[in-house]
């Protein structure tokens, strides 16, 4: 390399650390050579794994990873991929991707990701299905399991009191809705303002006040206020006081407990104290899956009436993939994907899961895979003994290589520089350790 370039590589490699965009490189083998801050940050990786940052992209295969050996095999750049998914954080995540591949003086070395985090704007322009023109009351809410009926009564009670609420779920929960429903029980005639939290525009409080002047009853829905950086809660509730006398009904929600949001500086404690008033928890779907079907006949009767199409039902195959599932994006991951497979229906009247989007069979399929982060060793979580863990981490490794190389056993054992017959070996020690669990 020429000494200049040498000079520069620090820089390159600092560029390349604190950009704004998420960048995952893997080589030739498929190993990843390079995963930046931004892209951990939007897979959720907390910086005291950071520590682990060897052993987690020596295991790092993650969603892109199709993308990227896709793209390692046609050596075609594939640009533009919108995807929406939850990380391991359960947070709701939407990425545009364009994969590369990389060329050193026209030869081939691997290929490089590059994500940009649009999940801001899309809370913008996201309109769902659900959101169809007549307004959201409790009517419009899906609730079967034990615990949403109780959601819903204790909404009722608040909206009927107009008493502050606080709602506390996971990223799509259905706060959002429960705030609407609450908003149209307790007024005819008011106007709902939403304030959403996720940025952090100084002016954004500011903005709401002027808006909320011309309009004498008003419900005010701050959405996500632990997103909001400290000095924005104190400026949010010294207006929430002056406002809360003034014919302004307000209701917050959290996307955690709110006591460890405090105990972790996230949330305001006065803030939390102002809407606490009633609380109101909100269960994953995960813990209500009861919910899950009668979520999905209710969209599919919306969209018999909205596209005029025939769809019924699910076949008993879909049915189980759904039941088995465990929704961390909750009810709007449920809702997105129905939106996904429905726009493929032109005259079936059932949902078959042949319908259903590939990604979607694969993590059903995959439900007992270990992830990457599993390998990751850090206070709070329980150790393997090292036999375990050396099992474990193998078994993870070679499945991932056999699958790297289709299949191929020659080709798999070529790239873990060990023999066919060694390979061979050790995957049937694996199969037999796995029949024997
Ligand atoms: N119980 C439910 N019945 C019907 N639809 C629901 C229910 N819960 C959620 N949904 C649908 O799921 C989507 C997400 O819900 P919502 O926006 O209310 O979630 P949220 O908890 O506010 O999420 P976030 O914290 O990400 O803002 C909405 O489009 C809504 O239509």
């Amino acid at each position: 390399m020429k000494t200049v370039e040498k000079d520069l590589l620090p820089f390159y490699h600092f560029a390349a650390e604190h950009a704004a965009v998420g960048i995952h490189a893997i080589d030739l083998k498929g190993k990843t050579i390079f995963y930046n801050q931004k892209m951990r940050e939007i897979e959720g990786f907390d910086y005291e794994e950071l520590a682990d940052r060897s052993l987690l992209e020596l295991f790092r295969f993650d969603q892109h990873e199709s993308t990227l050996l896709q793209v390692l095999q046609s050596g075609k750049a594939v640009l533009n991929v919108k995807q929406t998914y939850w990380n391991r954080k359960g947070q709701e995540i939407t990425t545009i991707n364009d994969t590369h591949p990389v060329f050193d003086e026209k030869v081939l070395v691997g290929a490089i990701e590059l994500s940009r985090d649009v999940t801001k704007l899309e809370k913008v322009v996201y309109q769902p299905l659900k959101k169809y023109e007549e307004p959201i009351t409790f009517s419009s809410i899906t609730a079967i399991s034990e615990s949403m009926r109780k959601v819903i009564q204790t909404a009722e009670k608040a909206a009927t009191l107009k008493l502050p609420v606080l709602l506390v779920g996971e990223s799509g929960t259905g706060k959002e809705l429960i705030a609407e429903s609450i908003h149209s029980a307790s007024s005819s005639s008011g106007q709902l303002f939403t304030l959403y939290c996720h940025g952090t525009d100084s002016q954004l409080i500011d903005r709401l006040q002027e808006d909320l002047a011309d309009t004498p009853h008003r419900t005010v829905y701050c959405e996500r206020i632990d997103l909001l950086p400290l000095p924005l809660q104190s400026h949010l509730l010294q207006m929430a006081k002056e406002l809360s006398n003034q014919n302004t009904y307000f209701i917050a929600s959290v996307g955690e407990d709110p006591v460890e949001l405090i105990a972790s500086q996230k949330l305001s404690k006065e803030l939390y104290y102002f809407f606490s008033a009633m609380t109101i928890q909100l269960e994953p779907l995960r813990n209500r899956k009861e919910d899950v079907m009668p979520f999905v006949y209710d969209y599919l009767s919306r969209h018999r009436m909205k596209f005029g199409s025939v769809v019924r039902s699910l076949t008993k195959e879909a049915e189980e993939m759904f039941l088995k599932y465990d929704w961390p994006g909750n009810l709007k991951e449920l809702e997105l994907l129905l939106d996904e497979a429905t726009s493929l229906l032109t005259t079936e009247e059932s949902l078959t899961a042949e319908l259903l989007p590939q990604h979607f069979k694969w993590k059903t399929m995959n439900k007992h895979a270990l992830n990457p982060e599993d390998f990751i060793v850090h206070s709070g979580k329980e150790m393997l003994p090292l036999d375990d863990y050396l099992q474990e981490a193998e078994s993870y490794y070679l499945k991932k290589a056999m699958d790297l190389h289709g299949g191929n056993v020659t080709k798999a054992a070529a790239a873990l520089g060990m023999s066919r017959q060694n390979l061979q070996y050790r995957l049937r020690k694996i199969k037999k350790n796995e029949a024997q669990t």
